[in-house]
């Protein structure tokens, strides 16, 4: 991006702003929860207590030379980063370290009888089970008697809408749906992204669709990836999910089978969806990945080679979620006029990002659209998670 001028990255320490409470008061209350949600033993009860106490008051602290992930956190900056406050350093950075430090604490890493218990399971499980869930699946029926067309659409909106549901932001903005004005899209290329997935019939080339959040966002996302599928509009997909429990809700492999299974239990056109989906993943037409550096505390700018061909290679690369967002513009507080194809240039195919907004990360706003904003809300539309956008580059 040689014209963009760059802008400052997001660090935790101011107080009163987003980035400070989620390390001061949602990382606690994350503890908390999990804390919990299990029988822990007492080891467990004392990692979490230190934690607690390192990650409000302490320092950054080395990996044991043992440690599965050492190699990857030395690339990603842990030894600069070693000895300083987690408020000091990138707010991306220390959000990405509470997640592994806190699967450590409860024995997720292993060896032992918890390794591989996903502590964010029970919250996940709860919110697929909801009846909400149940509403949404219903209305597939409805929808599969409508013209593809509008399916489509619906089915892009619900993906993106979808990103609401996360169940870290919900900690901290509980009430946020119902005090919000009014809900809408900040930025629309959806246009540009249905003619970068082509006509239907004749689609041939991959779709990479990173997931966020799963339960109630991933099963929209999976909708979608089915109807591109059957339309012909893609010829294969590759879904992205995490490599380990990460922010709370983010989707890994078992929660993409809980969904499936989810589907497939509903009956009625959700249970269709949910056997295309199957014979999808058998036939090899939709694979998984989990890369770690989809866990990784970095912007997606320093991606690693094979990531970055495999996005090179697709159609198009469709990046979910807040996270995502923050992760490729880079997590920094841009001008919000600032043009997503330049802060997005060195991206190395093809992107969309569906995102509604949960953090002061934002850009490609037309100046009218952000004097607006502004204008009714204060700086609310932000991280409400009232408002969302499809850019797409
Ligand atoms: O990526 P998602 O699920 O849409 O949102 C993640 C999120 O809840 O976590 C961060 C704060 O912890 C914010 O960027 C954002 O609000």
């Amino acid at each position: 991006m040689p014209d963009t001028p760059t802008a400052p990255v997001l660090l935790g320490n101011e107080p009163g702003s987003f980035p400070h409470s989620v390390l001061a008061e949602r990382h606690p209350a994350i503890i908390k929860q999990v804390r919990e949600a299990f029988p822990y033993a007492p080891e467990q009860h004392r990692a979490l207590d230190e934690l607690l106490a390192n990650c409000t008051e302490g320092t950054i602290e080395p990996l044991p030379a043992d440690a599965h992930d050492r190699a990857n956190w030395d690339d990603w900056g842990l030894p600069a980063h070693t000895g300083r406050s987690w408020f000091d350093v990138p707010w991306l950075w220390s959000e990405s370290w509470f997640y592994r430090r806190l699967l450590d604490a409860v024995g997720y890493f292993g060896p032992g009888p918890w390794q591989g218990i996903d502590p964010f399971r029970p919250f996940k499980l709860a919110e697929l089970d909801a009846p909400e869930t149940d509403e949404e699946l219903a209305a597939l029926d409805d929808l599969a008697r409508r013209p593809a067309g509008e399916q489509a659409h619906a089915l892009l909106h619900g993906s993106l809408w979808g990103n609401r549901a996360d169940l870290g932001f919900r900690l901290s903005a509980e009430g946020a749906r119902d005090t919000a004005a009014v809900p809408g899209l900040v930025a629309d290329d959806s246009d540009r992204l249905w003619s970068l997935l082509g006509p239907t019939d004749r689609g041939t080339g991959t779709l990479c669709l990173v997931a966020d959040n799963a339960g109630r966002e991933l099963v929209p996302d999976l909708l979608l990836i089915a109807h591109l599928l059957a339309d012909g509009r893609i010829g294969g997909a590759v879904l992205h999910v995490k490599p380990h429990p990460y922010y709370v809700s983010d989707a890994t492999t078992a929660d993409v089978v809980d969904a499936l299974r989810r589907l497939t239990g509903a009956g009625g056109a959700a249970a269709a969806y949910g056997r295309r989906l199957w014979s999808a993943l058998s036939d090899g037409r939709l694979t998984l990945r989990a890369h770690p550096f989809s866990a990784a505390p970095l912007p997606y700018a320093e991606m690693p080679a094979d990531l970055r061909a495999e996005f090179a290679a697709a159609t198009l690369t469709i990046l979910k979620g807040d996270l995502n967002y923050r992760r490729l513009v880079g997590d920094r507080l841009w001008a919000p006029t600032t043009p997503f194809a330049d802060v997005t240039a060195y991206f190395p195919g093809p992107v969309a990002a569906l995102r509604t907004l949960k953090s002061d990360v934002i850009t490609g706003l037309d100046a009218r659209t952000e004097t607006a904003l502004n204008a009714a809300e204060g700086r609310r539309w932000r991280t409400g998670g009232t408002h969302a956008l499809i850019q797409v580059a």
